[in-house]
């Protein structure tokens, strides 16, 4: 037995580094044109569809259900279909493997994460760029008031399925690093070459 009794700081600390890195390349700022918020949801949505059943397979049995209520790559490809710009060609992430538990729990922590800035980013959409859910704030928008609560029961079962013990955590760790980091380097190549401005 361990006396730590969650793994949520150390998913904290071992990502510090990788999450400061993708917040300087994914500002809210950037988002500051139709094209360049497609351009955003392009990579969030072939990111989902290429981790969520990888994440989903290796998930422990008693977190897949809870699991498949809450995917978000159907609402980034509403969003792509609202703002007429095509999918991304399916990427088999070869750069992130989920094959444990231990490493689907570490995944999905950057995933449900990032789904907390919900709110803000909803409301910059809507005064930036008129944005709402109907017209490609659908993704950003997330959960809404429900966020939090989300957010909470993510947390709670995420400690009641990690294994007790110091490999489980360490792959949850550095399998959230990966997460980060396979997200951080497609985000970088797409808004390298997005378009700057509104194509119309
Ligand atoms: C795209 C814009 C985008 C924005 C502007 C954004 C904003 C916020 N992200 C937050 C927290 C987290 N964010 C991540 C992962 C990513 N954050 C990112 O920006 C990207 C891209 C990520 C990875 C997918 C994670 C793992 C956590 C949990 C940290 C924890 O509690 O352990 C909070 C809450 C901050 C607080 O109240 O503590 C806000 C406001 N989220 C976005 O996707």
């Amino acid at each position: 037995m361990t006396t730590e009794t969650t793994v949520l700081p150390a998913l904290r600390q071992a990502t510090a580094a990788a999450h400061l890195e993708i917040e300087s390349v994914m500002r809210l700022d950037r988002l500051d044109s139709p094209a360049s918020l497609a351009a955003a949801l392009q990579v969030f949505e072939s990111f989902l569809s290429a981790c969520e059943p990888m994440i989903g397979r290796a998930l422990p049995p008693g977190m897949r259900e809870w699991f498949e209520h809450h995917r978000r790559a159907g609402w980034a490809a509403q969003d792509l279909d609202a703002l007429h710009t095509s999918p991304l060609p399916r990427d088999a992430m070869a750069d992130l493997a989920i094959g444990s538990a231990a490493q689907a729990l570490g995944s999905l922590y950057v995933l449900e994460g990032s789904a907390l800035g919900g709110r803000v980013i909803a409301r910059h959409l809507r005064d930036a760029i008129g944005v709402t859910e109907a017209n490609g704030g659908r993704y950003f928008g997330g959960r809404g008031e429900h966020t939090g609560a989300v957010w909470r029961e993510f947390c709670a079962l995420l400690d009641r399925h990690i294994a007790d013990e110091p490999a489980a955590r360490e792959q949850a760790c550095a399998a959230a690093i990966d997460t980060f980091k396979a997200l951080t380097r497609r985000l970088r190549d797409r808004l390298a070459t997005a378009p700057a401005a509104s194509a119309g």
